[in-house]
């Protein structure tokens, strides 16, 4: 993004959904769940050994040495030399007619992986962005072993908090106090990200890959849910009753469910369920994560320069640090709210919506970094944006 640069039209792209999870964290015995059902028709999967994933008795036929095709319709694919090769190969062949044409992408990435050059090579790839969009990260935590890895691994903490999805797995053979203990670390660190439980879940595809930073069919929503701006209002990076109201607000469905089934499966369990959480709330400071979140928020129009000018020195500044930016802006300049998104020191192409997706027109502009202090970027923030020139 550069000052000179005017904000564009929307323009339709095939949504990719990131699945990305740790080591061992069930990333293809959910991949290979997914792809069975009718709702994911129609899809093309890109994965980095096709020799791993064990999806051999779902194959029916073979396009070429990197590309099969399930008999659930969806297109399988490796990744040859890198991403941007094999989606910009898979597009044109699309376009050919020499594969199905496909209405979405999942890229599963190995489990030791930083997404963050994955998030980036989506974004910067200029043939690629102008033909895909990030629909979403999709992060699978193992509800026995998530809690270690999270304390022992960065990566592990970066893949659950850039997530927008959280799929926990293996709940059917986890503690459920550990279970529980894992949500509410899990909300601290991305309380943006709605949780989802892989065992429990039956909806799953649907669940996972409508993140939609745009989609036109039913852009406003989705730009809300994506956001999820509110979940991070309020203060980002301790504060675990802020967040836990937060949670129990914003998050209906799955915490309610999370509850009602400790309480149903064991009764009793519901009253030592309020000291429980007590504990988790030692639990979630005593990890003390440097990973967090914030949001800054702004009421009145914003110049698009100044904006581009922030967002620059930000990421020069701050770059390192930042994990993911996720904003809708309200620009003096465009009638309509523009959305941004940006991983590090790089930013995707901003989009133009067609409307407000509710009557809340600030702009809010959602961090999720490492060592950075929501307070250094709100200084940053209002003397290049809002201080009067
Ligand atoms: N009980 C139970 N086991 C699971 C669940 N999800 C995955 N597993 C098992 O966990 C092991 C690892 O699962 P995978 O799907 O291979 O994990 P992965 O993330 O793809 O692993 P890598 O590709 O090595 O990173 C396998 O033995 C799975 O059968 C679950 O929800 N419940």
């Amino acid at each position: 993004m550069t000052a000179t640069q005017t904000p564009p039209a929307p323009t339709p792209r095939l949504p990719i959904s990131v699945l990305t999870g740790f080591l061992g964290s069930g990333k293809t015995t959910l991949l290979s769940r997914l792809i069975r059902d009718p709702g994911m028709a129609r899809t093309a999967v890109v994965i980095n050994e096709f020799g791993e994933v064990g999806l051999d008795h779902l194959l029916v036929s073979k396009a070429d040495e990197n590309t099969v095709l399930m008999d659930s319709g969806c297109l399988c694919c490796t990744i040859r030399s890198d991403l941007s090769d094999t989606l910009r190969d898979l597009y044109m062949r699309r376009l050919r007619g020499e594969v199905p044409e496909f209405d979405r992408v999942v890229i599963e990435t190995t489990g030791l992986a930083d997404p963050a050059p994955i998030l980036h090579t989506l974004m910067t790839d200029p043939l690629i962005a102008s033909r895909f969009r990030l629909d979403g990260v999709v992060t699978t935590v193992d509800a026995v072993h998530g809690m270690k890895q999270l304390d022992e691994h960065e990566e592990s903490l970066k893949q659950a908090a850039v997530a927008d999805r959280v799929v926990l797995t293996k709940t059917d053979i986890a503690d459920k106090d550990a279970v529980y203990n894992l949500r509410h670390r899990l909300q601290h660190l991305n309380p943006g990200a709605t949780q989802v439980d892989a065992q429990k879940d039956e909806s799953l595809p649907v669940l996972l890959f409508e993140a939609g930073l745009y989609n036109p069919q039913t852009k406003s929503l989705d730009v809300q849910r994506w956001l999820k701006a509110e979940a991070y209002e309020g203060d980002g990076h301790d504060h675990g009753h802020d967040h836990d109201h937060g949670h129990h607000h914003h998050d209906h469905g799955h915490d309610h469910d999370h509850d009602h089934a400790h309480c149903d499966h064991d009764h009793g369990h519901c009253a030592h369920d309020h000291g429980h959480d007590h504990d988790h709330h030692h639990d979630a400071n005593r990890h003390n994560d440097k990973i967090h979140s914030f949001v800054v928020t702004h009421e009145a129009p914003l110049s698009w320069d100044k904006l581009v000018g922030f967002f620059e020195t930000v990421a020069q500044a701050h770059g390192d640090s930042i994990l993911r930016v996720k904003g809708l802006l309200n620009v003096e300049e465009a009638e309509r709210p523009i959305v941004i998104h940006g991983v590090q020191h790089l930013f995707h192409p901003p989009v133009q919506l067609e409307g407000w997706p509710t009557d809340d027109h600030r702009t809010r502009i959602v961090f999720i970094v490492k060592d950075l202090q929501k307070d250094t970027v709100q200084a940053l923030f209002d003397a290049m944006v809002t201080a009067k020139a």
